[in-house]
């Protein structure tokens, strides 16, 4: 994404830093917020999430960011499901959430993992209701009978294709692949199968405002949980890379408060450290480090100008940020980050 389209700049949602007028206009923004919601409610939309309050954290849109969320948003309208893929930490997320708000259209939100399976994505029988029927129809002749009813409980994707929801599924190349089979004929044929459910309703009809955003980060795409073909080729990929450095600077500055010269040094060190270190740096480890940076008085060196931060404490918060990257693995690489970041910084 190119520098020179990130002049134009909207920031929206929450910031740390907090005025009165800020709070008013969020309170302005909560009340349009629940009059939306429920004028949808009243046109026979079920408000599963009010698609304003899926986005509590600030979002910031530069032309660059707006560009990707177009694209995003304009595969949607073309009925087509989108899949995320970029880096760890880039903004995945924070697109999909953003353009899944733009529809108006309630948000379901979903985050893979390996515990995912079929019933985690349609649902489940929740136990049974047993109750027993005593009959004496007949004085002195009794008869009993025990009654299960099954209870079924939908799960997310249930839930999105009959609201005609945005589904957001992050991470879904953490999931099991098989889970996934369901969605061939969700995209395919508009049809739920729910394979655990018994009756005539085991099938649900995808509404047709249903969409699907999927993210997933890059390594993982090509990795051990690689995804059928069948199911990739249903989507159209969409590659996010790290913002550039006006936009990051700008996503920094709408999470802490800091001075404008302290989010670009984090910025820059952030950016240097993403070319020079083998772990992934991204956005996140930048906001990680200035909300770290925002709060330990001793930051600076005596009589220090804005933007100038004590040079061991600059390496320790961002060894901190980053040390999980390495966890579980020896001194000596520990020690290699830490001296990797020290010449960095
Ligand atoms: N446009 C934006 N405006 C404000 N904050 C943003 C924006 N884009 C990203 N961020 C922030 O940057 C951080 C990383 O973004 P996000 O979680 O969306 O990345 P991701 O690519 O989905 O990460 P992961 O691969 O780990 O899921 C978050 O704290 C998020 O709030």
């Amino acid at each position: 994404m190119a520098d020179d389209s990130s002049r134009k700049r909207k920031v929206r949602g929450r910031k740390i830093r907090s005025d009165r007028s800020g709070k008013e206009g969020r309170r302005a923004k909560k009340e349009l917020a629940r009059k939306a919601s429920k004028a949808r409610s009243q046109n026979g939309d079920s408000p599963l999430s009010d698609p304003e309050e899926v986005e509590p954290e600030p979002f910031v849109e530069t032309d660059a960011v707006t560009s990707v969320r177009n694209r995003i948003t304009g595969w949607l309208r073309a009925d087509q499901p989108v899949h995320l893929i970029g880096p760890t930490g880039c903004g995945k997320t924070a697109l999909a959430l953003s353009a899944a708000a733009e529809r108006g259209r309630p948000v379901v939100w979903l985050n893979g993992d390996e515990a995912v399976d079929t019933a985690a994505l349609v649902g489940d029988h929740a136990g049974g209701e047993r109750y027993k029927e005593d009959d004496r129809f007949v004085s002195g002749v009794s008869k009993q009978t025990e009654i299960v009813r099954e209870r079924w409980v939908d799960n997310p994707l249930s839930v999105a294709v009959r609201e005609g929801a945005t589904l957001v599924y992050n991470e879904f190349s953490r999931s099991d692949p098989s889970a996934h089979n369901v969605l061939l004929s969700v995209f395919e044929e508009g049809v739920l199968e729910r394979p655990g459910k018994r009756g005539e309703d085991r099938s649900i009809d995808v509404h047709p405002e249903f969409r699907a955003i999927v993210t997933s980060n890059d390594v993982e795409y090509a990795g051990v949980h690689e995804q059928q073909d069948a199911l990739l080729d249903r989507f159209v990929g969409v590659h996010v890379d790290y913002h550039d450095e006006t936009t990051e600077r700008e996503i920094v500055d709408s999470h802490v408060d800091l001075s404008e010269a302290d989010v670009e040094t984090i910025v820059k060190t952030t950016r240097t450290l993403r070319e020079d270190l083998e772990v992934v740096v991204g956005t996140r480890a930048a906001i990680t480090a200035a909300k770290g940076l925002a709060v330990f008085e001793d930051a600076r060196q005596n009589g220090a100008a804005d933007g100038e931060f004590d040079d061991d404490l600059l390496t320790d918060v961002f060894m901190d940020v980053l040390a999980p990257k390495i966890a579980g693995e020896g001194p000596d690489d520990i020690e290699a980050l830490r001296t990797q970041i020290a010449e960095s910084v």
